[in-house]
């Protein structure tokens, strides 16, 4: 037999070897050499591995339990490879803890700061497991991960590729807004899920033969998160299809104990290993922590001025609300500060929410504006602040926020910003939980005011005020909601300053802050009982519109999602009587020129349901006069008829004479149409409108020159030149940006192209194969490596001397840059960005010539 022929019979005999689940005699060598280290050095049960001491003679001891480096571990060639491929050689903190019990089978309660390395502690005792009991694709779903985001899910899926390079195991990723049906299709031959708790219940529901009765090991990775009220129906449905034999592992910075979560999830004997435990301080020592005392009415000019002085910084600003994330991201983006700004929140559609992950992790500086989505768990490389500019809803989510900077080995710094009426409790809260803070205060000369700018932008803008007024309504109500009422009083807040910080002409009347109002003085006077019933009523509680920082619901792709605290305690479900309340918040009168506005401009649309808190009129805006809304009334002319007369659209015409014809500012004051533009063109340098015109007075003398109506054209023409070099400023800038999304939007696209973004394959298959058996058998799904053997022990490739390929249509955790996969599945996200730029760049082009 010629030596090709041997070559390919043995590779069939190990395909063959490996459909039927055997492993090569030298993985059965090792499998049995493993089980016995584990059986014979295992710790004591209740001890912390962390206190062993320091092995002095690697062979003196059976034990591991003072193992310092992953390869004086008892676990598999494979996944020590996978390690050192990617770089980790010795162990953290919890991973000293919590590995040794785990790789033993043990149920874990793993508690330790954030950054320290959580991850690695459960994803590699969960490869190792299915190892050892030498699990093939054919085995089926033998672990689950579930985590409370999505973006965690993916960076723990990306994890899990590391450990598992060289494993012959496939693993998936659910998570909500990817096609369901396509996932159904592959999830049964799945090994290892790492999924959101929403999409795998949505899976266990819906797809047939989704078959999780062999299940070893579910992880909860933030657990204290998935145990929370938010997730509690998911979860318990969860569980109740997975077997009761299982080893379970609950991790995060800030762990449950509570007996009864414990039960929920029949863990038996946990070890609780909270190797943090005695230290001084709950967050990482590198973290440099402050907070600052701030009136509602100045949060915005701080947060401004915050990012104007630090343009070189990588940070992340957090917010409460979707809301208030989407209309500080467009405002702040209009105003350029200076420094690319990306926002992160619930109601984002999958991609972009990718996208903007991925952009973050490769920026050096920028300023991610995101709500608590981006607040548990993400591992964004050196974030140099996290700037909370709204109150933590308690001290577990302060710590989990904080932990975004200051990983690992690294340093950095965090900044809290509290409202006058927050501050007693909330640092009360922070000291019990040991939190290092120091006050600071604003250095006044770097203080920069953007209210005024705001306020020129929203008059011209009326998405942007739109956006405004429901972020100010999303604040109030998220404020409403918190449980903790010793912190977060909605009655103290000065929502007028509020309103005008955020560039509002007025504030929309809102019904439940009148009566919360109304209430707090009779709390005030002594009847205690009466904001109970204040914060019980159910007509507020439709729309929390507060980003909770899970994906609850991963069908609710693009609308704001209630908190675990709106669905526990505080806003309890809705009453029976919820459809009358708001039919009577209907049929309220209007209030105010902000509540007309939302009126005229049909806002009451399905996805904002922060609406139904204005109290709107429904009424015919076209066949009545408005009478307290100078815009309208100034403009609205009626006819002899009685009726409107529909006004001719006013036109400024460059190179003719204006005429007599008027525009009014937002004052409902008329103006000259040039007058108005040149006002505006003040308004848009960014500086208060004050010193705008008076800077102008002086700089070009645009009033002056006005009187004439030749010099008035000279200035509107100079003025049309200065926006469009602007305009064309703008468009390169905005094609850097794109530049940067798309390379971010090809690796989450490349992360989709991968077996439609839910399939990797752990395998060592050859990378220069052209055995055609081989890559038959990889492409029907089934392992393709036919070189798994590790008994040619041909050391420095990986075990048994093989260079690890990606499988055919799959996305492989052993990626190759050369892979043929990944070379098609760059191709396509590359073209749709493209598109994506030439759509832009004909917009802005649009934009320019509409101008002239
Ligand atoms: N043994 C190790 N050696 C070197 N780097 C490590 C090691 N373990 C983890 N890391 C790195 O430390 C960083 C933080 O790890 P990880 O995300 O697991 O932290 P975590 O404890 O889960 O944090 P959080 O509580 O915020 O979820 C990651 O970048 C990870 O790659």
């Amino acid at each position: 037999m010629s030596g090709d022929n041997k070559k390919q019979k043995k590779s069939q005999q190990l395909h063959l070897q490996k459909r039927q689940g055997r492993r090569s005699y030298k993985e059965d060598l090792e499998i049995s050499q493993l089980e016995q280290k584990l059986k014979d050095g295992a710790p004591p049960r209740g001890s912390i591995p962390l206190t062993a001491p320091e092995r002095q003679d690697a062979g003196a001891s059976t034990s591991y339990a003072s193992a310092r480096t992953f390869d004086e571990l008892p676990i598999s060639q494979y996944t020590k490879d996978g390690l050192k491929k990617a770089k980790y050689i010795t162990l953290t903190a919890i991973q000293r803890a919590a590995l040794p019990h785990a790789l033993c089978g043990r149920d874990i309660l793993g508690a330790a700061k954030t950054g320290s390395g959580k991850t690695l502690a459960f994803l590699i005792p969960l490869v190792e497991k299915l190892y050892r009991l030498k699990w093939t694709k054919l085995d089926g779903m033998g672990a689950l991960v579930l985590t409370p985001t999505r973006e965690l899910a993916v960076q723990i899926f990306e994890q899990l590729q590391k450990v598992g390079h060289f494993h012959d195991l496939s693993a998936g990723l659910l998570i909500g807004g990817k096609n369901v049906k396509e996932e159904a299709l592959r999830v049964g031959a799945m090994n290892i899920l790492v999924c959101t708790p929403g999409r795998l219940l949505q899976h266990m529901d819906e797809t047939p033969g989704f078959d999780t009765s062999s299940l070893q090991t579910l992880v909860l990775d933030e657990a204290d998160r998935i145990l929370d009220m938010g997730f509690a129906a998911t979860l318990d449905a969860i569980v109740a299809n997975l077997p009761r034999q299982r080893q379970t592992m609950l991790f995060s910075a800030t762990q449950t104990k509570s007996v009864r979560d414990l039960a929920r999830l029949s863990l038996t004997d946990p070890e609780y290993l909270a190797v943090h435990a005695e230290a001084a301080t709950p967050t990482p020592v590198k973290l440099q922590q402050a907070y600052m005392v701030v009136d509602l009415g100045q949060k915005m000019d701080v947060l401004w001025s915050f990012i104007k002085s630090h343009l070189k910084a990588k940070t992340i600003v957090f917010l409460s609300t979707c809301k208030q994330v989407r209309f500080v991201f467009e405002a702040f983006r209009k105003l350029r500060p200076g420094v690319p700004l990306r926002c992160l929140h619930g109601g984002m559609k999958q991609p972009k929410r990718m996208g903007v992950f991925y952009e973050f992790c490769n920026a050096q500086a920028m300023v991610l504006i995101a709500t608590d989505i981006a607040a548990r768990g993400l591992d964004f490389p050196t974030v140099d602040w996290v700037v909370q500019a709204d109150c933590p809803e308690d001290s577990a989510t302060y710590i989990h926020r904080v932990g975004r900077t200051a990983r690992y080995l690294s340093s950095g710094r965090a900044l809290l910003l509290l409202l006058p009426s927050e501050r007693e409790a909330m640092l009360a809260a922070l000291a019990d939980a040991k939190v290092p803070l120091n006050q600071i205060r604003p250095n006044p000369a770097k203080q920069q005011a953007v209210t005024p700018a705001l306020q020129a932008l929203l008059s011209k803008d009326q998405e942007l005020k739109e956006f405004a007024q429901k972020a100010l309504v999303a604040y109030l109500r998220s404020v409403f909601l918190q449980p903790h009422k010793d912190v977060f009083n909605v009655a103290a807040l000065p929502v007028e300053d509020f309103a005008a910080s955020l560039g509002l002409a007025s504030v929309p009347r809102l019904r439940f802050l009148r009566r919360v109002r109304g209430k707090q003085e009779v709390v005030e006077m002594g009847g205690k009982e009466a904001l109970q019933e204040v914060v019980e009523e159910p007509q507020e509680q439709e729309d929390g519109n507060v980003d909770s920082g899970m994906d609850e619901d991963d069908e609710d792709e693009g609308k704001d999602k209630p908190t675990a605290r709106e669905t526990n305690g505080t806003a309890a479900a809705a009453t029976s009587d919820g459809t009358q309340s708001k039919k009577r918040r209907l049929d309220d009168s209007v209030a105010g020129p902000v509540a007309k506005d939302f009126a005229k401009s049909g806002v009451d649309n399905e996805d904002d349901g922060d609406d139904d808190f204005l109290v709107v009129k429904k009424r015919d805006v076209f066949s009545e006069p408005v009478e307290d809304d100078p815009q309208s009334a100034e403009g609205d002319d009626i006819g002899a008829n009685g009726k409107k007369k529909k006004k001719k659209k006013q036109k400024i015409r460059v190179g003719q004479v204006s005429g007599n014809r008027m525009v009014f500012d937002e004052e409902g004051n008329a103006l000259d149409p040039l007058e108005q533009l040149a006002a505006e063109q003040l308004g848009s340098t960014g500086e208060g409108e004050g010193e705008g015109l008076e800077a102008a007075d002086t700089r070009e003398g645009m009033y002056v020159v006005s009187e004439r109506p030749e010099d008035r054209f000279r200035l509107a023409a100079s003025l049309m030149r200065a926006r469009d070099r602007e305009d064309r400023a703008r468009l390169k800038q905005l094609r850097k940006e794109l530049k940067l999304e798309r390379k971010a939007k090809q690796r989450a696209a490349a992360l989709e192209e991968k077996g439609a973004g839910i399939v990797a394959t752990l395998g060592r298959s050859t990378v220069h194969s052209d055995n055609k058996e081989e890559e038959g058998a990889a492409s029907d799904g089934h392992d393709s490596s036919g070189s798994g053997d590790i008994s040619d022990g041909n050391g420095g490739k990986g075990p048994g001397g093989v260079v690890p390929r990606v499988e055919v249509a799959h996305m492989g955790m052993a990626i190759k840059s050369d892979a043929p996969v990944m070379a098609a599945g760059a191709k396509r996200p590359a073209s749709a960005a493209a598109m994506s730029l030439a759509e832009q760049e004909a917009l802005a082009l649009k934009l320019l010539g509409a101008r002239r």
